[in-house]
């Protein structure tokens, strides 16, 4: 057979399939329609128009992620909704929410309408994701539903015309969070592709032959342990285009590492939602397989937040700089030598200017544009982190100052920290080859801020560190010896 009639047939056979489920939820009296005067009538026609808002105001780029120590591009664009002031990393790029709430003023433009939508749709999804764990929590408490839960065969597929079974039937964890805490949604990642693009290259599913992959294997990371992940699926119809590919678009699920029970894999129409509930996602690997259309999905997430607010790290830096006091004549200085405030200081340092400032400047010119309510954050923690620059050029003084047993102590504190430095600046500098920048939109350059000339006065110290690092090798204990050796072995080849 070729492989169109095949593929024909297959439709063909899909959409039989169809038929009989539509025929038989009429029989049951399950299909529902709203009226213009039903309150989630509005919600329906809300949502597309909110995703297409955010489409069409560029928002969704293909982000520059590490995977296996390579930088390469998601095949998938993305944006980050989410509760003001919380960030979400994956793959080594932090993403910065765009807020769906706006504290006290006035929604101001169509993109804050639209992430106002997200944020109710969210709402939506918090409310729906409790009421299934409590079924499934339910259903648990009896026998007999128990027996019948299969992990891989988990239903995860939810639509509003099905009954909802539960997930996986896996051992709850030591510390898994409450129904509400498990599914208070503090972000929404959203995906966007178009499979048409001509700039994709799609890898097949290599393990099942489920087709092109939009979303390789993965377990969504950084979420809190045990929390539900809720996914919106919407299809944009290309009414009017002959050419149109209707085959539908796919999640697939599998048990991590486990190669004897049979991966899933369930088709998703337009309008849909399916949940990764409880800890499904700390167990299975999920996947998407490009269907024919473009396609928006809206994924709620409990990001784990503890290190990916702005509050945490404005919090870190307070506590880095309470080690910083001052002179009577207004110089700095440190307050306090010893190791461990030198140990904290320069651990926040570093966490500052990696996950944060070099994070947020290095997704481009763009992404600060749209996140304007960072810029100002982002401005205030750099000049906290500038006064840690002045903290560091301080201890390195004193290294050297300082008899040789306290110089020493400094040093080894100090240069473990000097050396991730001077690594992870090399890093982001070398984040892009000059052949992907070459090809980069200039909206999307990366920024490398702070960066600085190594003579430039205004800076404490200078950006290259290889100079400092050699001198803080030297003032340690162990430096200081292979020196003094160094020096006797030449000095008896000068005699000799
Ligand atoms: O689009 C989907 O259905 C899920 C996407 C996904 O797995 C992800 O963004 O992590
Ligand atoms: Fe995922």
């Amino acid at each position: 057979m070729s492989k169109m009639s095949k593929k024909r047939q297959n439709e063909d056979q899909g959409k039989e399939l169809k038929r009989k489920k539509l025929l038989s939820e009429v029989a049951r009296g399950k299909l529902q329609f709203l009226m213009p005067d039903h309150p989630d009538f509005k919600s329906l026609e809300e949502l597309p128009w909110a995703l297409n808002i955010l489409h069409h105001h560029g928002y969704f780029y293909r982000d520059w992620v590490k995977v296996k120590g390579q930088t390469v591009q998601t095949p998938v664009s993305r944006t980050l909704i989410g509760e003001p002031e919380t960030t979400y990393k994956y793959l080594g790029l932090r993403l910065f929410a765009i807020p769906w709430c706006f504290g006290d003023h006035q929604v101001e433009s169509e993109v804050e309408l639209a992430c106002g939508i997200i944020g109710k749709l969210n709402d939506h999804f918090k409310a729906v994701s409790r009421k299934l764990l409590l079924e499934r929590a339910a259903e648990k408490t009896e026998p007999e539903s128990c027996i019948s839960q299969g992990a891989a065969q988990s239903p995860l597929h939810h639509s509003p015309n099905e009954e909802t079974k539960s997930c996986s039937e896996q051992k709850p964890t030591t510390c898994s969070p409450s129904i509400e805490e498990g599914t208070d949604f503090n972000v929404v990642l959203i995906n966007y592709m178009d499979p048409k693009d001509p700039d994709l290259r799609l890898k097949a599913e290599p393990y099942y032959g489920m087709g092109p992959l939009a979303v390789s294997w993965h377990m969504d990371s950084n979420l809190v342990q045990g929390s539900t992940v809720a996914v919106y699926n919407h299809t944009c119809s290309s009414d009017g285009d002959s050419s149109s590919d209707s085959s539908d678009w796919m999640v697939g699920l599998k048990v991590s590492w486990d190669i004897e029970t049979p991966g899933v894999v369930v088709p998703l129409q337009t309008g849909e939602s399916y949940f990764m509930l409880g800890d499904l996602n700390d167990t299975h690997q999920h996947c998407v397989v490009a269907g024919g259309q473009a396609r928006f999905s809206t994924t709620h997430r409990v990001a784990d937040c503890c290190q990916g607010t702005l509050p945490y790290i404005q919090r870190r830096c307070k506590e880095a700089l309470s080690n910083l006091g001052e002179t009577e004549n207004g110089e700095y200085k440190l307050t306090s030598l010893a190791a461990d405030h030198l140990e904290l200081t320069e651990t926040i340092h570093n966490e500052v200017e990696f996950e944060w400032l070099r994070q947020f400047w290095m997704q481009g010119s763009r992404h600060a544009v749209e996140r304007k309510s960072w810029v100002p954050a982002m401005e205030h923690l750099e000049a906290d982190w500038h006064k840690m620059e002045h903290m560091t050029k301080l201890a390195v003084e004193e290294a050297n100052v300082l008899d040789d047993e306290e110089g020493s102590a400094i040093a080894e504190v100090l240069l473990p920290h000097l050396e991730e430095r001077q690594k992870l600046r090399q890093d982001c500098l070398d984040k892009f080859s000059p052949k992907i920048l070459e090809t980069m939109h200039a909206d999307f350059l990366p920024i490398h801020r702070p960066k600085w000339e190594d003579d430039d006065l205004s800076r404490p110290l200078p950006f290259d560190l290889s100079n400092i690092i050699s001198n803080m090798r030297l003032v340690t204990k162990h430096g200081k010896k292979s020196c003094i050796s160094d020096s006797e072995s030449s000095d008896s080849d000068y005699h000799s």
